[in-house]
């Protein structure tokens, strides 16, 4: 049996849409399954945990964007239960990373395969974290999108940069401490600072080019010593992951960061908001089994 986890609202209803297709998908092809729709925040991850233990469960699937396949994730951490994904959210960075069909159909198709694999995720605090964190200038978007639904239904992944040059004018870079394995680091002048097990975050910028998913290690990628005029320069490369070239870009890997700025930065779990600095992001190499 496969167990559905969706979040009708996720992309601003394609959720609900996404799950009436494969609902549909479901019956034609005589397939076994349950589903549970997610009620806020924080549920789907109290759904996965009452579920996680079914007899004949063959895997539990999410259908929503980053932030449910986080929520899903978060549950299985440690299981050998596999997590299917049917993305259905705007930005979609681990589907993108994962080279995950977006057509529902193949999606599903993917899933019906059952060909799994086993993916790092993270500890940020003491959260999890499937895809990517940070903080800084990248949290204030992630903060300010999340607040502008209607704005992603319209403007779906445009929707980033709409809100990233809105913050643009008012952000105030900050001197940051960043522990690397034991080592430190000072950073005048810090953007922001992403954390990532995967390439790319906030609708496909290619923050980490060279993350992967399963070599237990995290890639961070911070962005310093700019002034405003050069950072706006700076950020449309790095859609290409060409901004890595440049030298006021400075990339780490490593199992464990600290990252500790001098004034206080919100920072992000998987494009969620996570009030809190400083933070500790440590690896969990291979926790994950995917589909
Ligand atoms: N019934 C619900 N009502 C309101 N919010 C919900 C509900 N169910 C889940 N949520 C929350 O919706 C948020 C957004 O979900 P999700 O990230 O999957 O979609 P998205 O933001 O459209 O996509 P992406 O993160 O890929 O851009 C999550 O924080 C989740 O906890």
């Amino acid at each position: 049996m496969h167990f559905f986890v969706v979040n009708a609202v996720s992309g601003n209803g394609r959720g609900q849409e996404v799950w009436a297709y494969i609902k549909r998908r479901l019956h034609e092809l005589d397939l076994d399954y349950q589903v549970r729709f997610t009620q806020s925040m924080g549920n789907a991850t109290e759904i996965v945990n009452e579920v996680k233990h079914l007899p004949g469960l063959k895997a539990i699937v999410a259908i929503g964007g980053d932030g449910t396949i986080n929520e899903v994730g978060s549950g299985l951490i440690g299981t050998s239960v596999p997590m299917g994904i049917i993305p259905a959210g705007t930005g979609n960075d681990f589907a993108l990373g994962h080279q995950i069909p977006f057509d529902p159909e193949y999606a599903l198709k993917r899933i019906l395969k059952h060909e799994t694999y086993q993916v790092d995720t993270a500890k940020i605090n003491n959260r999890y974290m499937i895809s990517f964190g940070g903080t800084g200038f990248d949290a204030l978007v992630a903060d300010a999108v999340q607040l502008r639904r209607w704005q992603k239904q319209w403007f779906g992944r445009l929707t980033y940069g709409i809100e990233a040059l809105k913050i643009f004018r008012s952000f105030t870079p900050r001197q940051v401490t960043i522990t690397v394995d034991g080592v430190q680091y000072e950073y005048e002048n810090v953007w922001l600072i992403a954390i990532s097990n995967i390439p790319n975050y906030a609708g496909g910028i290619k923050i980490c080019p060279q993350a992967q998913n399963n070599d237990g290690l995290l890639d961070l990628c911070c962005i310093q010593n700019l002034n405003s005029f050069q950072f706006l320069r700076l950020f449309p490369t790095a859609y290409s992951g060409k901004h890595v070239q440049h030298r006021s870009v400075v990339l780490h890997r490593g199992k464990e960061f600290t990252i500790s700025p001098q004034h206080s930065f919100i920072a992000h779990v998987d494009g969620e908001i996570l009030k809190e600095t400083p933070i500790t992001v440590k690896v969990v190499p291979r926790s994950l089994t995917v589909l």
